[in-house]
């Protein structure tokens, strides 16, 4: 696909079926050494090396409470607009807050979405001011949902590095230690009469080394590019979306992919997602790690540190990131 097709027309037959389930109750301390595990685990990193995305199943969460956070989400969008504004990301400053999308070029199509983002780890650098007080427990679910998802990020890459025959702290050192970044985005799409001309996200990679998205209920939306082709993501009420961001695709060197992914509107019905993103902090380096590398996959990204930067700068110029630390 060439990037004029990519970015432009929104082509309406996307295909469905190809982002697999994955059972990840398996990669449990006490289940991964067994034979089922096995077979998951070999399921997983196919999923990932090729589509980067997967749905994932026996999480442990339970279905009442992802209600719960989606409803929290949901409560926050129906106040009325004054009330959002409290949290404005531009009277605030910085990139936390709500908002639409962040307008970087005179051209740019904006996306057809309001947004909040807050961080979330590490919990001394919450900025509380901007967590809504409306619903009034609204701070208590994302807490014990980042949590929650936090956990289950560690139990992954653990299993993303025995799928790889590494040692299982190989990508949770630096992307979960201590002082790691979660940032949470709720993104809200209204209705939209136009979906043939406006995208509630823009064809996008993540910059994240893993993002775990919890979509709507009954309102399908997002695609991901697998083999040149659109395909959605359907709705699986109790699973979880898992897709691998930028970080994942350098660490892991080029073995596992960070996916294209856009979200299209809907002329009926409005739509709710929660995306919890995790990345190193911004001191930390990280690069290919040292097994994947050898004469026949040579190291095919820099060592680098604050991806999130390089990621923000090469957007407002229109470059693609993961391009520019290639070696
Ligand atoms: O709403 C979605 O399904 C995906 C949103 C997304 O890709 C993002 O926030 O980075
Ligand atoms: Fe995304």
């Amino acid at each position: 696909m060439s990037v004029q097709e990519l970015f432009g027309a929104i082509e309406s037959s996307p295909e469905f079926g190809q982002i697999p389930i994955i059972d990840v109750s398996l990669f449990s301390p006490s289940s991964i050494a067994s034979k089922q595990a096995e077979i998951e685990l070999y399921k997983f990193r196919s999923a990932l090396s090729s589509s980067g995305c997967f749905q994932a199943i026996g999480h442990g969460i339970s279905s009442s409470f992802l209600d719960r956070v989606r409803e929290a989400a949901t409560q926050f969008f129906e106040l009325p607009v004054e009330e959002k504004q409290k949290y404005s990301r531009e009277f605030h400053g910085g990139s936390e807050g709500y908002g639409n999308d962040v307008i970087v070029s005179e051209k740019q199509v904006l996306d057809w979405s309001y947004r909040l983002t807050l961080r979330v780890f590490p919990e001394h650098q919450r900025r509380l001011n901007l967590w809504p007080e409306n619903p009034n427990d609204f701070g208590e679910v994302v807490h014990e949902y980042s949590t929650k998802i936090k956990l289950m990020m560690g139990v992954l890459y653990k299993a993303m590095a025995k799928s790889l025959n590494l040692e299982e702290n190989s990508f949770s050192d630096q992307l979960l230690g201590e002082q790691a970044l979660m940032q949470a985005r709720f993104n809200f799409y209204p209705r939209c009469s136009r979906p043939d001309k406006v995208l509630g996200v823009k064809p996008h990679t993540d910059r994240s080394g893993i993002t775990v998205l919890l979509q709507d209920k009954e309102v399908e939306g997002l695609q991901v590019l697998v083999d040149g082709k659109w395909v959605r993501v359907p709705v699986l009420p109790h699973a979880i979306v898992v897709n691998l961001g930028d970080q994942m695709q350098i660490m892991s060197n080029g073995i596992f992919k960070s996916p294209m992914h856009r979200v299209v509107t809907n002329p009926e019905r409005m739509r709710l997602s929660v995306a919890l993103f995790n990345e190193p902090d911004p001191d930390t380096e990280i690069g290919p790690v040292e097994k994947l590398v050898d004469e026949t996959r040579p190291r095919l990204y820099k060592n680098v540190k604050n991806y999130g930067r390089i990621n923000y700068e090469c957007y407002q110029r229109g470059e693609i990131a993961l391009e520019t630390v290639k070696i």
